[in-house]
């Protein structure tokens, strides 16, 4: 069956004026796309319900009754059709009702390839996805312009501290005239839960598996333990706060050993043990001292954006962080002796989706 021929109700192309609900489609079905249906599914809010029309995965695409569950979008994927980007993009810009927010919880730069188009057709665009965000300076400033063009939103709240609202207080810090001078924080929730689970006593391959299993990584962890998700969200704020900036000018720690760093996705998952002894070492030379690792990131505005390991006092705002969460401290004009401070849960699929949910319902707010 091709992606045309699914199941749609009701029938696009009778229904768009006739639908006056906010639609959504919704590209990847796993830890955050699942729990975005399961928060669809149990909406409460004051606003109306979206309405679901469509959702893919890397494998099948199908277009789903109103009102769906979880189980039954699943269902309907594993009875869908073998996904066809073009035709699903077809029947979107063509056919598919108007208000439509298109949610990419996918993580995948071919996804990521899309936003240009939809919001080119009148589609707003609401991704966790870090990736369309940090390429060149020029691809990001086109997104937005697209965006303002064709008046549709282009959200982006999940890419960093997940549910946290960090991207809309740097956005209005920026609007309302204030200055930046710092942000500092520790912005992956993966590194900052395997940090301290080591203190708990997991080894360092323990205490990534079960960050991958708890769904707070990447879709390759690699991008949480090397660095580049921490590089991401700090570019993203930087942009934000209205900083031209490329990822080559960050400099980034890794914390994947030389030995790993060519293996593929899964045969790394297996060999992460192989950095155990190194990171104890570290902790241990840390804890001597009254102090633990924590990643964290800073950008100033004219001296750029670095992002590593650093050993910071215990008895600390960042060594006191635990299990998943964030913190960032943003110092400016305004809060020049005692920096803005917004902290809590920074990954995980609940708060993740909450987010995005809060994004989509934002675009018609
Ligand atoms: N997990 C978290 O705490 C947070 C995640 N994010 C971001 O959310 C996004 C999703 O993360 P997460 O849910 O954890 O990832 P998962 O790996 O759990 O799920 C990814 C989903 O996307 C699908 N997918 C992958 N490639 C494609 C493709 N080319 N076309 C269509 N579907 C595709 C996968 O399909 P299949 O099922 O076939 O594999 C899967 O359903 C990422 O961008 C991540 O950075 C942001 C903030 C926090
Ligand atoms: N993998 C990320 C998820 C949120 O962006 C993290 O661990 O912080």
């Amino acid at each position: 069956m091709s992606v045309s021929q699914a199941t749609l109700s009701p029938n696009p192309t009778t229904s768009r004026s006739a639908v006056p609900s906010l639609s959504l489609y919704l590209a990847g079905v796993g830890s955050v796309g699942t729990a975005l249906l399961y928060q669809l599914s149990e909406f409460q809010g004051d606003a109306k319900r979206p309405r679901l029309i469509g959702a893919c995965t890397s494998t099948h695409a199908a277009w789903t009754p109103p009102h769906p569950t979880p189980g039954a979008v699943k269902h309907h994927l594993e009875h869908g059709s073998t996904l066809h980007w073009p035709a699903v993009l077809e029947r979107l810009i063509e056919h598919a009702p108007r208000p439509l927010v298109f949610v990419d919880a996918t993580g995948h730069p071919d996804v990521a390839d899309h936003y240009t188009t939809l919001l080119d057709a009148g589609i707003h665009v609401v991704t966790p996805s870090k990736l369309a965000n940090t390429r060149s300076q020029q691809h990001f400033d086109r997104l937005h312009a697209i965006a303002a063009e064709h008046n549709v939103q282009y959200r982006y709240e999940t890419t960093v501290g997940a549910g946290l609202p960090v991207v809309r207080t740097v956005r209005d810090l920026r609007a309302t005239g204030d200055g930046i001078h710092t942000i500092r924080g520790a912005v992956s929730g993966t590194l900052t839960f395997v940090f301290s689970r080591m203190r708990q006593g997991d080894s360092f391959g323990e205490a990534v598996q079960t960050a991958i299993k708890a769904g707070y990584t990447e879709p390759d962890v690699r991008d949480d333990l090397s660095g580049e998700d921490v590089a991401r969200k700090f570019l993203i704020l930087a942009r934000t706060a209205g900083a031209s900036i490329e990822r080559d000018e960050i400099e980034v720690e890794s914390l994947v050993p030389e030995s790993l760093r060519d293996l593929p996705h899964l045969a790394f998952r297996r060999y992460v043990h192989k950095a155990n002894d190194a990171w104890r070492e570290r902790a241990e030379t840390a804890a001597s001292q009254d102090a633990v690792l924590q990643y964290v990131g800073r950008w100033t505005p004219g001296s750029g954006i670095r992002v590593g390991v650093e050993v910071v006092p215990a008895d600390s705002d960042f060594g006191r962080l635990q299990g998943q969460d964030n913190l960032f401290e943003v110092t400016t004009n305004r809060y020049a002796e005692s920096p803005l401070t917004i902290r809590g849960p920074g990954a995980g699929p609940e708060v993740t989706a909450a987010g995005v949910l809060a994004d989509v319902l934002a675009t018609e707010a």
